[in-house]
């Protein structure tokens, strides 16, 4: 177990984010989905020490955040690509990911190597000693990556990654998860149930600040499965509108109904009771 998060609550001012949520996160890649305002990116910025909990406690890589010395240390074995993320744009890549990496006390004899390693796997080597300003949205979203895989982290947490990259970049993005998630644990919120369906082997679903579903990807997709009906397996006779209402594709439906399922359970009484 990487990392764990044991009845967390995130506030920010009056709203909830998350609500007492218990979540634990082993080697391999997880995807983190929901609508806007779930609260993905509330559990993300904890994860990355970049935000306190209200209540609850976190646990990252064997030690308890909540001490300063554990927190500097972990941070140095974490990886973060925020939502928004800042760079110099007079930096080239080179110099922009050296940063990164001397802000997470690297190693200073390490550091050219990683850097131009984390800079390949993302694809961007032709670039390297090129400006950051000079690159298109999409490429500044892989230095971003970059940034965040240069000290080969142990924990990796990337928040809306692939936004703004064009499909190639994408499938390209998504084996390289796969790729760091055979040693590591990455955590990788999105909008893009596809993203997950390829690159995930575990889902968790939130939904205003609660869990709703957490599972493999396998058994998200099986959720979208009607048992019976005319609709069960939509054929080439389905009409169009049965398709489209819960999703177009088995990922999209499982999301889907795991959403109404939770909602439902929600609004029951015993549910308003909580
Ligand atoms: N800085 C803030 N100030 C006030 N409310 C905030 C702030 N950041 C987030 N929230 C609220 O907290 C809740 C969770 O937001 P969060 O950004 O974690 O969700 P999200 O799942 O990442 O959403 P999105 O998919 O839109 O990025 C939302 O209700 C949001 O409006």
């Amino acid at each position: 177990m990487t990392a764990a998060v044991h009845s967390l609550t995130v506030r920010h001012r009056r709203t909830v984010a998350l609500d007492g949520i218990d979540l634990r996160f082993g080697t391999g890649v997880h995807g983190l989905l929901g609508p806007n305002g779930a609260g993905k990116t509330s559990l993300i910025r904890v994860l990355a020490t970049v935000a306190a909990p209200a209540t609850g406690r976190v646990e990252l890589l064997g030690g308890d955040i909540a001490e300063h010395r554990e927190r500097a240390a972990v941070r140095r074995r974490l990886g973060y690509l925020p939502q928004e993320f800042g760079y110099y744009p007079g930096f080239t890549v080179r110099e922009f990911v050296s940063y990164v990496a001397w802000l997470k006390e690297m190693r200073p004899a390490d550091v050219p190597e990683a850097v131009e390693r984390a800079v390949e796997r993302v694809g961007l080597a032709d670039r390297i000693d090129v400006k950051v300003k000079r690159l298109s949205g999409g490429m500044v979203r892989r230095v971003g990556i970059a940034q965040a895989i240069v000290n080969d982290p142990e924990l990796l947490l990337l928040d809306e990654p692939t936004a703004g990259l064009d499909p190639e970049q994408r499938v390209e993005f998504r084996a390289l998860l796969r790729d760091i998630g055979a040693a590591s644990t990455v955590i990788v919120s999105t909008h893009l149930v596809e993203d997950v369906a390829a690159a995930c082997a575990e889902v968790t679903l939130l939904e205003s600040g609660r869990v709703a579903f957490r599972g493999t990807t396998t058994d998200l997709m099986d959720l979208g499965k009607p048992d019976t009906g005319p609709e069960a397996t939509p054929g080439p006779g389905a009409s169009a509108a049965a398709v489209t209402d819960s999703g177009d594709n088995p990922i999209e439906r499982g999301y889907t109904a795991a959403l109404r399922a939770h909602r439902a359970k929600a609004a029951a009484p015993s549910g308003a009771a909580r």
